[in-house]
């Protein structure tokens, strides 16, 4: 899926000052692409517009070019974006319909609406399920979910659409990280068997920097740096959660005492740190 924004511009209705843009950017062609930006800084905006909201939920002004396989946003009702475009939010009890009695209920309840024959409903059922490793919550009413457990049922539920663009503003927030790189793996086989575009939307450095090569970094609204993670590593890094080591390697660079690529794993860390200082 090729997304494509020119000089694109968003300013809420009432406001004057635009809370996004203006903003350019074509995606890469790799499976994931992270855009990174502290409180307030338009990930859920951007996330939005992307996902199809203007004009219905997102009221003001769009200006600019924002593309999406070729078709304007804008241009069509959300409602006829649910095939291709899923977004997830971190918030997973707003997204939960809370008109169904169990986890299957709750995930079939998209492609019912496409009218999909039952066998292909159970089996998107079956899959985003394994693909969430969330078999367990199969039965459980949506309500009695804990914050994970209703993050990784509103991944299955986006899953079981079949998205060809996967949206995910913080989707992770509440799940550890070892359960995140868990789920991002998954979501990187599942990218690469249905020819899906994914967008993680994050205010933490890991484990999104694993599996993205290029980023964007967004700061009040405004793109501050776009490139690869070792490019937008140092500005990043005045704006974003990391772990105490990335902040040393951060202060490291700062005064020009980093000559190593900026490690995405903690296994790329321990052998950055041994390259660098094995000599001393
Ligand atoms: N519908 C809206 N109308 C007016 N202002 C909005 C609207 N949605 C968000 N904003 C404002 O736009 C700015 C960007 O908000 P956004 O939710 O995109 O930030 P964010 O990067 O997702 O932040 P966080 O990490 O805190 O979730 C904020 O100042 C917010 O108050």
């Amino acid at each position: 899926m090729v997304v494509i924004l020119k000089d694109v511009t968003f300013t809420s209705r009432g406001d004057e000052k635009p809370l996004l843009g203006p903003l350019n950017l074509t995606l890469p062609d790799d499976p994931f692409f992270v855009i990174y930006g502290g409180n307030g800084s338009g990930k859920s905006i951007l996330a939005q517009l992307l996902a199809g909201w203007f004009p219905e939920q997102l009221t003001g002004h769009l200006s600019g070019s924002l593309q999406i396989s070729g078709e304007e946003i804008g241009q069509a009702p959300l409602s006829t974006h649910a095939t291709r475009i899923q977004l997830v939010q971190q918030s997973p009890q707003l997204q939960l319909s809370g008109c169904t009695f169990s986890v299957e209920e709750e995930i079939a309840f998209g492609p019912e609406n496409l009218a999909l024959p039952p066998a292909e409903i159970l089996q998107r059922i079956d899959e985003a399920l394994d693909n969430t490793h969330s078999q367990h919550l199969r039965t459980r009413h949506p309500s009695t979910l804990s914050g994970g457990e209703a993050q990784r049922v509103v991944l299955a539920c986006a899953l079981a659409m079949h998205p060809k663009l996967l949206l995910l503003d913080e989707a992770f927030s509440r799940l550890t990280p070892k359960a995140t790189t868990q789920l991002l793996s998954e979501l990187r086989n599942y990218a690469l068997r249905h020819d899906c575009k994914i967008i993680l939307f994050e205010r933490a450095f890991l484990p999104a920097a694993k599996y993205c090569s290029q980023a964007l970094v967004l700061k009040q609204g405004q793109p501050l740096i776009q490139g690869s993670i070792s490019q937008i590593f140092q500005m990043a890094m005045t704006h974003i959660n990391a772990p105490d080591a990335w902040q040393v390697i951060h202060l490291l660079s700062t005064h020009h005492a980093w000559s190593e690529d900026i490690p995405r794993t903690e296994n790329e860390l321990i052998s950055a740190f041994k390259d660098q200082y094995a000599s001393l």
